[in-house]
């Protein structure tokens, strides 16, 4: 099924939560870019209410043939549905634990959906999880792999090198070149900024940002904001998880409010986000 067909699907079977937000542009039909359709997931937790989930504990029950015991299940996305359009940035926002990483992570197709379809255009890019990282290689060495993962040929890789390392500003942090250490002398913030900076080098279909922008300091943090903007322009769709209302007011036009795994609100980010607010 094309993705065109998959959005008309999703828009005929599942009007009570897939609203279609789709731009209002005059002459024009917009792509749709990513469609979830009735998405449900569901952790299983294994060994959590008896606390036995030793491997000598699965060994006793294996060889007594006995049923696997203590299993939780957690149901953290309930039914979702929705259709994202090219050119469109929107906010998830929602309570801790209302499942907006877990649906990135569905979208982003790290995380297979227990029921339910995801269709998209292109492989969506979970900002910061798909950059391949390896810790004991430089800097150095890591943007050149994030850049192969990304699909980059190694001439591609090269040329791109010097704009990622400078954006990240990692080759002159505190009058020290941090790009020809290993990763693990990073702190947690400047491995945030590489991987920012590996990612957005190249313009996305669908770029998904889990709170990347609360992480790196305020300077990197406007430089960051700045770089989606630009992506936004650049073609896809962003997603953006954030609990900063800023942030998703600086950057977003559409705003989905989940709550216990089942969508809330979905439409314009004003609006979405003074209802959130409780205005
Ligand atoms: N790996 C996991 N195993 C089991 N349960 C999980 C796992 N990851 C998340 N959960 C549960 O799924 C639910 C949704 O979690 P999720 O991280 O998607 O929420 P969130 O909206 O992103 O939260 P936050 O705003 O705190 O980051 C929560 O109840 C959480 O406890």
């Amino acid at each position: 099924m094309s993705l065109a067909e998959a959005g008309a699907k999703a828009e005929v079977e599942v009007p009570e939560q897939g609203v279609p937000q789709q731009p209002q542009q005059v002459g024009e039909e917009v792509p749709p870019t990513v469609v979830v359709d009735d998405v449900h997931l569901v952790y299983r937790v294994h060994g959590a209410s008896s606390g036995k989930g030793s491997a000598t504990s699965a060994l006793s029950r294996l060889a007594l043939r006995k049923k696997a015991t203590g299993v939780t299940e957690v149901h953290a996305v309930r039914g979702v549905s929705f259709v994202a359009y090219k050119g469109q940035a929107i906010g998830l926002i929602g309570r801790n634990g209302s499942g907006k990483s877990t649906l990135l992570r569905c979208i982003a197709g790290l995380l297979p959906p227990t029921t339910g379809k995801i269709y998209s255009d292109g492989q969506p890019s979970l900002l910061g999880v798909n950059a391949a990282m390896m810790n004991d290689l430089t800097g150095e060495r890591n943007i050149i792999l994030g850049c192969l993962a990304m699909g980059m040929t190694q001439r591609e890789a090269e040329a791109n090198y010097e704009q990622i390392a400078t954006f990240s500003g990692l080759n002159n942090y505190n009058g020290k070149d941090f790009t020809k250490l290993p990763m693990r002398t990073y702190s947690s913030g400047m491995a945030a900024r590489l991987r920012f900076s590996i990612a957005a080098a190249r313009s996305h279909d669908v770029l998904m940002i889990d709170e990347a922008l609360a992480t790196g300091d305020r300077e990197f943090q406007l430089k960051s904001e700045a770089r989606i903007r630009e992506l936004r322009k650049e073609a896809g769709t962003v997603f953006l998880v954030s609990h900063s209302m800023k942030s998703i007011r600086d950057t977003c036009d559409r705003a989905i409010w989940l709550d216990q795994g089942v969508i809330k609100m979905d439409g314009p980010m004003e609006e979405v986000v003074n209802a959130y607010e409780g205005k």
